[in-house]
């Protein structure tokens, strides 16, 4: 059954899903791969859909897949799918330039994380609503972290309890996310990075283990068994 977005909500998301999936090995691009029988991108977007503030989803689709994508998730939820980039960050941009202006909230989510469950997107969003320009969730990190030089020689150890590993939806005010995108450089790994340039301030919430990126095939597995346990 196709999900109802809320016409009252003050949020849109941005799920890119025009990434070919190198670490994830040979295959079709990576939103399009199979994860318990469907498309990582459907269980992302159905995830997506069933937050109750979210007004519209905008996804960014490997150029040759559009058509594709659009007849996917049809069945799914009301989308807007456009031609992603060649770059993650352009990617953004095409999404980003398909919301209406009178839209108060942008999150950017990865497809890739395909998990990552309605509750989260829900909290980055109202943290925004709180009166937070930029949000992004995050956990601790849990391996002992090491800096290294050349040959491999360890410089020194990185104190942890100052470091995040930073998840997605990334929650942005709209026009703060505009104008980072608008005065953006070389590409960066995401867009907090743009706004943390511009010199705002981005704040962590607490992240999920279910948003874990699908990035290599081991955490396909790690998916597919969350998915069996849940
Ligand atoms: N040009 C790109 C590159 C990435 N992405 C999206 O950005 C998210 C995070 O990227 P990542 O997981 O690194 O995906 P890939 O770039 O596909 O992975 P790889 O580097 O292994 O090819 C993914 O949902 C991916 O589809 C995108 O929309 N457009
Ligand atoms: C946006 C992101 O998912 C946050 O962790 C990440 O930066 C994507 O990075 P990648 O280089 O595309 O794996």
């Amino acid at each position: 059954m196709t999900a109802q977005l809320n016409p009252h909500g003050d949020v849109a998301v941005l799920v890119l899903a025009a990434g070919a999936g190198v670490r994830l090995g040979p295959g079709v691009p990576k939103a399009l791969r199979l994860l318990a029988g469907e498309p990582l991108l459907v269980h992302a977007i159905r995830r997506v859909a069933a937050a109750p503030s979210v007004r519209l989803i905008v996804v960014a689709a490997p150029v040759a897949d559009v058509p594709g994508v659009r007849a996917l998730l049809a069945p799914v939820a009301p989308v807007v799918v456009v031609a992603g980039g060649a770059e993650r960050q352009q990617s953004v941009a095409a999404a980003l330039a398909a919301v209406p202006e009178d839209v108060g909230i942008v999150l950017v989510h990865d497809s890739a994380r395909a998990l990552t469950p309605p509750e989260l997107v829900e909290s980055v969003a109202a943290a925004v609503r709180g009166g937070l320009p930029a949000v992004i969730p995050a956990l601790p990190v849990v391996d002992t972290v090491k800096e290294v030089g050349p040959q491999d020689r360890v410089l020194g150890t990185v104190d942890r309890s100052v470091l995040r590993a930073v998840q997605t939806p990334q929650g942005f005010r709209h026009d703060v996310l505009a104008a980072a995108h608008a005065t953006a450089g070389d590409p960066l790994t995401d867009d907090a990075g743009l706004v943390e340039k511009a010199g705002i301030a981005v704040t962590c919430v607490p992240g999920s283990e279910l948003a874990l990126k699908i990035t290599r095939p081991l955490d396909l597995v790690l998916a597919e068994a969350l998915l069996g346990v849940r």
